[in-house]
């Protein structure tokens, strides 16, 4: 879409520019009188909407009950569109097509027709703003211009335009421009993610526009856009099945909260904000966690093994619970002893797979026990039937009150805590956990709140301890045991079920691990998918078996369609050459992706002294803050992050200027970046090299390495 075209009408290029300008500014100016329109009838249709549903006081009941319903439809829908137009109020517009035979389209953020239902502007979803994507020299498909249309607010800043067809041009066909897309890649960046609705590419669209059913993945390298075309691809899929979509809900999962409140805006921005947007560490209800394990204690918790560690540990005794229980039964004592208990335990979690639904079976089974230890010593004429007994102990509160102990409600949270203790985890991991990785997790479970690794392990978790069994009926069945039901489990907003979402998103998808594989699946047995990941980005060491975590958890969602892209549209070329370098001698085969913008600036990469890595960060990062009218982001490894903002302290009141670890950097850009110690990201985690990557690909217009350790640069 790029470039300028020489137009074939007269005059000087700044005039037919300006005259262009004001020709869109006359259209826009008419689309924001219709939206004003639009604005007040939705305003009176919502006031309307209340006055009936105040009236109706004193109605009869039915129709009182239709009149509230009418209402609630009524203002719902005018609230919503209130509230979609407020999400559009800039940039409305952004794309006019003029196509053979004289028909001029306008493409939007959301269609517009005027008082008489003509079309004013064209959704950039529909059918019709196709060709604004997709034409090509090659292949106009009745395009003779397209023309992108920069706004600020109301008012059309600059135009961009494409011939595409350079034969018979009509007269008044004027051609400027520079090109929207590299002025869009130029622009500084702020610390939120923008749309690209005006500049997405063709194999871009592709992908945003492809069927929702099935698995849709999306590779590309860094800065290839692959966040931002899944954010479309969600309003896209939002418009095209908004029933099937907005019903179940889409949900987008992203590696960080950092990253999630990143992208948040993008999606409003196209006036949809149904999507649940939610960090790995927030995917179980009730849980946030940030905190990320040093690599070789989050290795561990990722891998498959901990699904037989977590599933002997659920089994096991609870900490505290009775090692005995005594009764007085029929003037005779009746006891079970340790052995006996355990015995026991194991005989109920052999009957009912899920512990908390195993509450009446439990006291089942220690009523049978007690009966049969009584029969077997009591005196024949005192033992009396089996029923008298059951009806006697049920309802004595010694029994009730050592059941709850002996077979307590279990939370997840509440096996994790315990397998704090090396021992027990010793138990659960036999044969699984070495004991170095032993000493390493319960050393992890002892610190105060949960990292974002063992979130999915307490999704596990809930799902092998189970919810507690309904409450039963009270005399539907005489040998059951429903004064022992907890009841149901406790109301929630959303239902805990896991096949509740139409669609996921999956960004870095390269990057969970098998047990996160497991969480995620969960959520999405019956939905459609799409993943966005690059395998060259990976933080997870075992990609085989993460590999089949992932087609485990995409067993049931049915054909895989895949798209790659292959432009870098964040690096400046020069930046990217840098990290092709780093990268390509662990990669030989890969096809790296084109960065297509050079701004004729070298990284630069400065070896400093043990002793000065300090002052230099600090002045690194201020050389950048000037150089730069964006963001800034300093990435070092995740142990020293603490440390680096310490020493950036004074600078880090501007706000331009973030401290990120190598993880949290993952899917982030920033201006300039400072990139610390490369030889100790490469040594942070067996990714190696794959850690660096990153980071060096975080930068849009400059880059600056510090090093104390020169090996990190391959050729050094
Ligand atoms: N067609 C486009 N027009 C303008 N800007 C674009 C386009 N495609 C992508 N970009 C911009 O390029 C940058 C990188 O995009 P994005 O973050 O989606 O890439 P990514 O492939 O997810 O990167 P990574 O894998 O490194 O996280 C963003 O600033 C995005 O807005």
């Amino acid at each position: 879409m790029a470039g300028s075209v020489a137009g074939p009408a007269a005059g000087s290029a700044a005039a037919i520019r300006q005259a262009e300008i004001a020709v869109e500014q006359v259209y826009v100016d008419r689309v924001y009188a219709r939206l004003a329109e639009l604005r007040s009838e939705a305003v009176a249709m919502r006031d309307k909407g209340y006055e009936r549903g105040h009236g109706a006081a004193g109605e009869a009941m039915l129709e009182q009950a239709t009149m509230l319903f009418e209402r609630d439809v009524m203002v719902r829908h005018a609230s919503r569109l209130l509230q979609a137009l407020d999400a559009e109020s800039e940039g409305l517009v952004f794309g006019r097509l003029d196509l053979v035979g004289g028909e001029t389209i306008y493409v939007g953020r959301l269609g517009i027709r005027d008082a008489e239902f003509d079309t004013l502007v064209v959704d950039w979803r529909a059918p019709a703003a196709a060709p604004f994507y997709e034409a090509t020299a090659d292949e106009p498909m009745g395009v003779i211009r397209r023309r992108v249309i920069r706004c600020s607010g109301q008012s059309v800043v600059d135009i961009d335009d494409d011939l595409l067809i350079t034969a018979d041009v009509p007269e008044h066909i004027r051609v400027v421009g520079e090109g929207a897309l590299l002025a869009s890649m130029t622009r500084a960046r702020g610390t939120a993610m923008r749309d690209i609705l005006a500049t997405i590419q063709r194999e871009q669209h592709e992908a945003i526009r492809a069927p929702a059913g099935g698995v849709t993945e999306i590779t590309g390298g860094p800065g290839t856009g692959k966040t931002a075309v899944a954010l479309h691809r969600v309003a896209h899929l939002l418009y095209r099945d908004r029933k099937r979509m907005g019903g179940a809900g889409v949900l987008v999962i992203g590696p960080s909260p950092t990253f999630m409140n990143y992208i948040s805006r993008v999606l409003p921005s196209m006036g949809e904000d149904t999507a649940d947007l939610r960090a790995l560490g927030e995917l179980l209800d009730g849980e946030s966690s940030v905190r990320v394990d040093p690599a070789e204690v989050g290795e561990i918790k990722g891998t498959d093994r901990m699904r037989r560690v977590l599933s002997r540990a659920v089994r096991d005794t609870p900490p505290g619970a009775p090692t005995e229980f005594r009764v007085v039964y029929r003037g005779g004592v009746v006891k079970l002893g340790p052995e006996e208990l355990a015995k026991l335990r194991r005989k109920v979690h052999n009957r009912v797979k899920t512990p908390n639904g195993a509450y009446g079976p439990a006291a089942e089974v220690l009523l049978d026990a007690l009966w049969h230890k009584h029969r077997r010593f009591a005196d024949p004429a005192v033992v009396g039937e089996e029923k008298e007994m059951f009806n006697d102990l049920v309802d004595r509160t010694e029994f009730r009150r050592f059941l709850v102990d002996w077979w307590p409600l279990v939370r997840p949270a509440d096996v994790l805590g315990w397998l704090a203790d090396p021992e027990r985890l010793a138990r659960a991991g036999q044969r699984v956990l070495s004991p170095t990785e032993v000493e390493l997790l319960s050393r992890s479970w002892r610190q105060d709140g949960w990292s974002v690794a063992d979130v999915a392990l307490l999704d596990e978790l809930r799902v092998l301890l189970g919810q507690p069994a309904r409450r039963r009926r009270r005399g539907a069945e005489p040998q059951t045991l429903a004064g022992f039901d907890r009841g149901a489990p406790v109301r929630r907003r959303r239902p805990e079920h896991y096949d509740e979402y139409s669609h996921l998103v999956v960004d870095e998808s390269q990057d969970l691990s098998p047990m996160q594989w497991r969480m995620v699946g969960r959520r999405g047995r019956y939905a459609s998918w799409t993943l966005v990941g690059d395998p060259l980005q990976s933080s997870w060491p075992d990609l085989a078996e993460a590999a089949g975590a992932k087609d485990e958890a995409l067993r049931e969602a049915g054909r895989r369609r895949a798209f790659t892209l292959r432009t870098n549209y964040r690096n400046s070329a020069e930046i990217f050459a840098l990290a092709v370098r780093v990268m390509a001698p662990e990669a030989p085969a890969t096809e790296f992706p084109r960065a297509v913008r050079s701004t004729g600036i070298e990284p630069v990469v400065r070896q400093v002294g043990p002793a000065a890595l300090e002052s230099a960060t600090v002045d690194g990062a201020r050389e950048l803050l000037s150089l730069v009218d964006g963001t800034v982001g300093v990435v070092t490894t995740m142990a020293r992050t603490d440390e680096v903002r310490a020493w950036l302290a004074d600078l880090l009141a501007d706000e331009r200027l973030h401290v990120v670890g190598s993880l949290e950097s993952k899917g982030m850009e920033y201006d300039g970046v400072l990139v610390l110690e490369p030889a100790e990201l490469i040594a942070e985690s067996s990714s190696g090299r794959r850690t660096l990557y990153v980071a060096l690909t975080r930068a849009t217009q400059r880059l600056t390495v510090l090093a104390t350790d020169p090996s990190w640069l391959p050729g050094n």
